[in-house]
């Protein structure tokens, strides 16, 4: 089933642009971003080191405050927001993905997945969320017993588990062979399928962006291309 609704924005951004001061130097990483993410969309954001990406989805994730413009998030101005209302934000509405899993070695699959879920205010099992990213079979192992591929998918199993509206994934394969990146994507794409998961995702690798509805390139702070796929590829037929 396809979720996708292009005609409800789940976020907008206008003029977005964030500076970043240390002493005397000033970095413009985002310099007027305006863009609609689409109720069940995918998008893929683009573009090489110091783009501005990771600046962008940090914002859209309450992370970071931009220094211009606006970001709403449904009815939610997140550029007008307090930061105890960003942390209830975040807690409520998005799951991040990272680069970098950030498990807890000494707890299992479930139990990293149960630290989630015990504080959310409707969660799934956490048996349900990694039965989603394919784990069912090895909840009760260890991170130090999983690949880097089943460790990420831990991670997104802890980032879905409380059913966020949002996914943001900053580089989520980009540590990781084809193989393990395609079952990452292939548990992502699921996700955004069938629980209808609006999802934005990071990446370097150019092969990937065809499994979105649409691709967002940045340049230098800008978007500088958006384009929409009138075929999408299924994550296994991504080339690396
Ligand atoms: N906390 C910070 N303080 C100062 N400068 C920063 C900070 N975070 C990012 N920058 C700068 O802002 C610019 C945009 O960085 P950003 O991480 O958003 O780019 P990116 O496109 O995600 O790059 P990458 O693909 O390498 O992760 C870069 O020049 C970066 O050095």
């Amino acid at each position: 089933m396809n979720k996708q609704d292009m005609t409800k924005p789940v976020f907008s951004a206008q003029d977005v642009t964030k500076v970043y001061r240390s002493g005397d130097v000033e970095v413009h990483a985002l310099r007027g971003v305006s863009l609609e993410l689409f109720e069940g969309e995918m998008a893929v954001l683009l573009g090489p080191s110091g783009s501005g990406k990771s600046t962008f989805l940090n914002i859209m994730g309450g992370l970071d405050q931009a220094t211009r413009g606006t970001v709403r998030f449904r009815d939610l101005e997140l550029t007008a927001c307090s930061e105890s209302q960003l942390t209830r934000y975040r807690r409520n509405h998005v799951g991040f993905v990272f680069q970098f899993y950030n498990l807890i070695p000494s707890l299992t699959a479930w139990e990293n997945v149960s630290l989630v879920t015990e504080i959310a205010r409707d969660p799934m099992d956490p048996g349900e969320a990694l039965e989603l990213v394919g784990l069912k079979e090895r909840m009760q192992h260890f991170p130090a017993q999983l690949s880097g591929g089943e460790q990420q998918r831990v991670a997104i199993a802890r980032a879905i588990a409380k059913k966020p509206e949002v996914l943001l994934c900053d580089e989520p394969t980009g540590a990781l062979d084809s193989k393990t990146g395609i079952f990452v994507l292939e548990a992502l794409s699921r996700i955004n399928r069938e629980l209808g998961t609006t999802t934005a995702l990071i990446t370097h690798n150019a092969g990937i962006q065809r499994i979105a509805h649409r691709v967002f390139s940045f340049l230098d702070g800008r978007i500088a291309e958006t384009r929409v796929n009138e075929t999408r590829i299924e994550p296994a037929d991504v080339t690396w």
